[in-house]
This record gives structure tokens, C-alpha cells and sequence, in this order.
């Protein structure tokens, strides 16, 4: 008789096996093992030069890994591009927003809905989603990106992101810059809609306080390490977290 199997956990959204990840062939990450499920908002926190953007920038294909392994729903992907990621629904909310000053919010956004390959017929329904989620939007569309304030950068950058509809989002320090308030208020819509749609948020933050509001899981790197793995309710004290720093 066969022996009785446990079947398999669900596969994670994007996974590293034995990551090693460098720059001028000096090891970041090491052997680094990592995990972003389906459908959760996972705060990746830890000391500047933790290696948290470097993880990001990899999962995206914009920094080359050196050995081991990217998984996308539990398959190893044989060339991590962000094309590749793009299209299996995967988008970047990059550090320090990467809005061009030069274009308006209408230029930015048409040039994200040619980038995410949204068909010409579907552009406009698009547009009036990511409107839908994030309304102040249309107060600034017209103006320049340059002249927007930090705020209404980021909320650009993260409406360009949601122009694939994706079903994960990757967002690289989206604090910067923003009082505690206002990064809130920006933050509280995407909560909701990850609420309504399931789609899966890996979050790196230095304002761990703020982003452990809007959190399920949180991940502590250290050194290219991951030194803990925790509960955002697990954290809800500055001596618990200060044992960290
Ligand atoms: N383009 C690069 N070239 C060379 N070294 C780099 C490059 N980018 C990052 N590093 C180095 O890799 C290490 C990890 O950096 P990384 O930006 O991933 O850390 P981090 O945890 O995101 O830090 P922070 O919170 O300060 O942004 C640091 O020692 C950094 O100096």
C-alpha cells in the first residue's frame, strides 16, 4: 500500500531557492530562500543595505541573479525579465517613483497602458479602473509629473502599476518622502482593493509602523538574511521592534 502523502501547499506566487545575488560579483543575498504567497500584503523590513531592494529588483528581473533559483506559481523561471513578470501579472512600483517629470499624469499613463500591452479597444475601461481606485488621480492628470507633489507622484507611479491589472504588486519604499498621514491615505486604497481582488503585495518599507497597518505578514532581513519572520501584531511594540534593529 502506498504511504499516506501530505499533498502539496499551494505554490507561492514568486519563491527564491538558494538566491545568490551580487553587485561586481560581491554577494548581497546568500543562498537566500524567500516566499510571497497568493493573495497576501508581505512587509519586508531590516537595516539599510539588507539586501530588501536588491530581492525586489531581482523578483523583477532588473538585477541578474548569480545562482539559484526564481519561482513564479511554483515554476522556475528560466529567464527572470520584467517582461516575463509583467505579463504573468507581476508590476513594480519602483523606488523613488520613477514618474517622469517632463510628461503629464495622461502622457504617463498612456505611455504605462502601451508598456503593459493593454489592447487600444480596452485602453479608456483601463484608465477609468485605475480612476475607480485611486479618484484623485483626475485632479492632476493634466499637469506635469515635475510639478506634482511627493504624494501625487507616488499615486501616479502606483496608478501606472495598476494599469496591467496585476495580481501582484511590488513596491519599493513608496514612504519616501510622505508624512505618516498622507502615506495612508495613499496605501488605504490599495489595501482595499488587494482586499476585493486577492492580488498579493510585497511591500519593502522603512516606516515599518505604517506599513505594519496595512500588513499581514512581515519578513526582517538583515545582512542579506532573513533574521525573522513574524506578525505585524507581533511588532505592534518599538521594544520588540528595536530588539530587531
Ligand atoms: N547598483 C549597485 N551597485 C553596487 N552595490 C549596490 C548596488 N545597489 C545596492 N548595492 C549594495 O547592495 C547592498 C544592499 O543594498 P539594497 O539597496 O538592496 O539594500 P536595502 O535593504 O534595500 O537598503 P535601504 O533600506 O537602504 O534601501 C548594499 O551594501 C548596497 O550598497
Amino acid at each position: 500500500m502506498n504511504a499516506q502523502v501530505h499533498p502539496d501547499p499551494a505554490p507561492a506566487l514568486l519563491e527564491t531557492r538558494q538566491l545568490v545575488v551580487g553587485y561586481g560579483g560581491r554577494p548581497v543575498l546568500r543562498d537566500f530562500d524567500f516566499r510571497l504567497l497568493p493573495g497576501e500584503v508581505l512587509c519586508l523590513i531590516g537595516h539599510n543595505g539588507a539586501g530588501k531592494s536588491t530581492l525586489l529588483k531581482t523578483l523583477f528581473g532588473l538585477v541578474a541573479r548569480q545562482e539559484g533559483q526564481v519561482l513564479l506559481d511554483g515554476q522556475p523561471l528560466a529567464v527572470v525579465e520584467p517582461r516575463r513578470l509583467c505579463a504573468a501579472g507581476v508590476s513594480l512600483v519602483p523606488e523613488g517613483r520613477g514618474v517622469f517629470p517632463g510628461l503629464t499624469v495622461a502622457e504617463t499613463m498612456k505611455m504605462g497602458l502601451w508598456a503593459a500591452g493593454v489592447a487600444e479597444g480596452e485602453r479608456q475601461a483601463r484608465l477609468d479602473w485605475v480612476m475607480s481606485v485611486l479618484p484623485a488621480l483626475r485632479q492632476f492628470y493634466g499637469r506635469r509629473a515635475g510639478t506634482l507633489s511627493g504624494g501625487q507622484q507616488q499615486m501616479v507611479s502606483i496608478g501606472r502599476a495598476l494599469l496591467s491589472r496585476p495580481r501582484c504588486l511590488l513596491m519599493d519604499e513608496p514612504s519616501i518622502g510622505l508624512a505618516p498621514k498622507l502615506f495612508q491615505d495613499l496605501l488605504q486604497p490599495i489595501r482595499q482593493l488587494q482586499r476585493e481582488t486577492g492580488m498579493a503585495i510585497l511591500l519593502v518599507e522603512q516606516n515599518v509602523k505604517q506599513a505594519l497597518k496595512i500588513s499581514d505578514r512581515v519578513v526582517v532581513m538583515k545582512s542579506g538574511a532573513i533574521i525573522r519572520e513574524a506578525l505585524p501584531a507581533e511588532l505592534d511594540d518599538n521594544a520588540k521592534l528595536m530588539e530587531l534593529y
